[in-house]
């Protein structure tokens, strides 16, 4: 498990050490661990450091210092490093140290054009124009720059690898709000803790790959946004018990498809089944149900009743358009006190008051028009650049927990626990892609422990984790089917199938050995494994 903080909390966590007069020494540790992470993305693709040619955006601040240090130690290792000075003050001890490594220097106020094309010449471009620190987009020259330097790096032109430094500039750490000009990198070196900046919204979108350099802050304070890893998963996910049998395993039923549209159904049930439930349980139109037998001949299906239905829980509303039978049934789903998945048509039936088992799984338009139908003024572009505060905001009027769809889904509980997962593909941005993760969220809140051992209470945040969990298997499997080719959704369930099969072997494996699984999707550099400093 990740846990990111707000940039806020991370600075208030600096401040006794900087006041006990740490700051050098955090700089150091930082800028050590940006260094190595540059070498090793130098050495990857040139297979040596030596010639490398490294330009860094040097800001007026601490981030600038960070990223001269970094660059200095580049410098003495042999590459050819240049910073570009994008304000008229530096950090005077760091860039000192830049000029006695052999490193060269640049004013971008009175070369910007000069400036932009050292960028894209490089093989590294470190990010140091602003950090924690920052307000706002770019501005003025640098702005300019990094406009430029975007429209020279597209398209199939070789680009440098780019690397920020604790943040993308112009990314506000607290939301990953972007309103001005930002920079996007390949890999975010981050510094104490992640951001909660890099978790969300256009700064999840341009952090890249993430990797957390501990330098010895200890408890952050604030409410964290966590993000689920592959040793987080295993315990998520349904595993049947010697004792079970198809009931006890979890049955879903399921109140999606109409006439109009069928295939939503027929998507949401068989991601359902790849996930692991015991049954299906479908209601709806004849036509529908014969489709889904045709397809999925296991799911058992009706046209019947939500009260009358046996099940651990309940999917609603994909494909379920003006059908006033489908509609009943999503709003006795909501309220039947059951687990339920709200998705697509059925979001735009729900009322306040429900509560934390309810997750509804809007992308951006459809929470814009259920949070404009609750009294708030919203825009799709605004929930789109701060999907975190809306996310929130609606498990807050509404109850439920709300899965908001994007780059990084993030998921949010009425009680505050927030995660953040971003391991989609965009291939993913496809019609029927919602209604697999649906199913996939279905067929977890109808096999999870907490439903299957009465006495389990679950604890707060658990439906968050839960649709966390199912936003994960969606992203891992869209991957997957993407290596194919053009991803289509209804090979989903296979590629389910294959991700969970993999998770379940490493979770046997790490069992037999004793061990957590590993993770492999962030990189955590440990405090104790940077060099001890003078
Ligand atoms: N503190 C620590 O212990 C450690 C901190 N560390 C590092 O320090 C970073 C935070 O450093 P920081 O506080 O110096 O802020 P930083 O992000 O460099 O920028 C501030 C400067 O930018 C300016 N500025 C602001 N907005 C602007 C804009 N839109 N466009 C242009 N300029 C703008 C602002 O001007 P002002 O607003 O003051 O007029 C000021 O001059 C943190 O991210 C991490 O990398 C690590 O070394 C570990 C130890
Ligand atoms: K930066």
């Amino acid at each position: 498990m990740i846990s990111a903080y707000s940039g806020t909390a991370v600075r208030a966590a600096e401040k006794p050490l900087l006041e006990a007069g740490n700051g050098p020494a955090l700089m150091q540790r930082a800028a050590y661990g940006l260094y190595a992470a540059c070498a090793r993305e130098l050495l990857e693709r040139r297979g040596f450091l030596y010639g490398a040619r490294v330009t860094v955006l040097a800001g007026a601040g601490n981030n600038g210092g960070d990223a001269l240090f970094a660059g200095a130690r580049l410098g003495r290792r042999g590459a050819a490093v240049t910073a570009v000075l994008t304000s008229a003050v530096s950090h005077p001890q760091a860039l000192a140290a830049f000029r006695s490594a052999g490193g060269r220097t640049v004013e971008l106020s009175s070369a910007v054009e000069e400036c932009t094309r050292l960028c894209a010449a490089s093989d590294l471009v470190i990010d140091g124009i602003l950090g924690t620190g920052g307000k706002g987009g770019l501005r003025g020259p640098a702005a300019e720059l990094a406009r430029a330097f975007a429209g020279l790096t597209s398209g199939s032109n070789p680009s440098p690898v780019m690397i920020a430094c604790d943040l993308p500039s112009g990314v506000d750490a607290d939301t990953g709000r972007a309103d001005g000009v930002h920079l996007a990198a390949d890999l975010t070196v981050t510094f104490g803790a992640a951001k909660t900046g890099l978790m969300a919204g256009p700064g999840a979108v341009a952090a890249g790959r993430i990797e957390i350099i501990d330098i010895g802050l200890g408890t952050v304070p604030g409410q964290a946004v966590r993000r689920l890893e592959t040793a987080d998963l295993s315990g998520l996910l349904p595993s049947p018990r010697k004792t079970d049998q198809k009931y006890s395993r979890g049955v879903l039923g399921i109140a999606a498809g109409s006439a109009a549209y069928p295939g939503a159904a027929v998507l949401a049930t068989g991601a359902a089944l790849a996930t692991g439930v015991g049954m299906v349980r479908y209601l709806g139109p004849e036509s529908v149900c014969r489709l889904i037998n045709t397809a999925h001949p296991e799911a058992v299906c009706a046209t019947g009743n939500v009260p009358l239905a046996h099940v651990q829980a309940w999917l609603a509303g994909p494909g379920a358009g003006t059908d006033e039978d489908q509609r009943r049934r999503a709003l006795e789903a909501m309220t039947s006190g059951l687990p339920a998945v709200i998705d697509a048509d059925a979001i735009s039936y729900v009322e306040p008051g429900l509560g934390p088992q309810v997750v509804l799984t809007p992308h951006a338009g459809e929470l814009t028009a259920l949070l404009t139908r609750l009294g708030e003024t919203v825009t799709r572009e605004q929930i789109e650049g701060d999907p975190l505060r809306y996310a929130r905001r609606a498990a807050e009027l509404t109850g439920a927990t709300v899965l908001l769809k994007g780059w990084a889904t993030i998921t949010a509980s009425p009680t505050g626990e927030t995660y953040s997962q971003a391991e989609a593909t965009p291939w993913l941005a496809a019609a029927g892609s919602g209604d697999t993760l649906a199913g996939i969220l279905g067929a977890l809140l109808a096999t999870n422990r907490c439903n299957r051992d009465a006495d389990l209470e679950p604890p707060a945040g658990y439906y968050a984790e839960l649709a966390a969990a199912a936003a994960s298997i969606h992203g891992r499997a869209g991957n997957l089917a993407a290596q194919a080719g053009p991803l289509e959704p209804s090979a989903l369930p296979a590629a389910i199938r294959t991700v969970l099969g993999e998770l379940a072997a490493m979770r046997e494996a790490s069992k037999r050995a004793g061990r957590r699984p590993k993770n492999r999707e962030w990189q955590s550099v440990p405090f104790n494994a940077l060099p001890r400093l003078r």
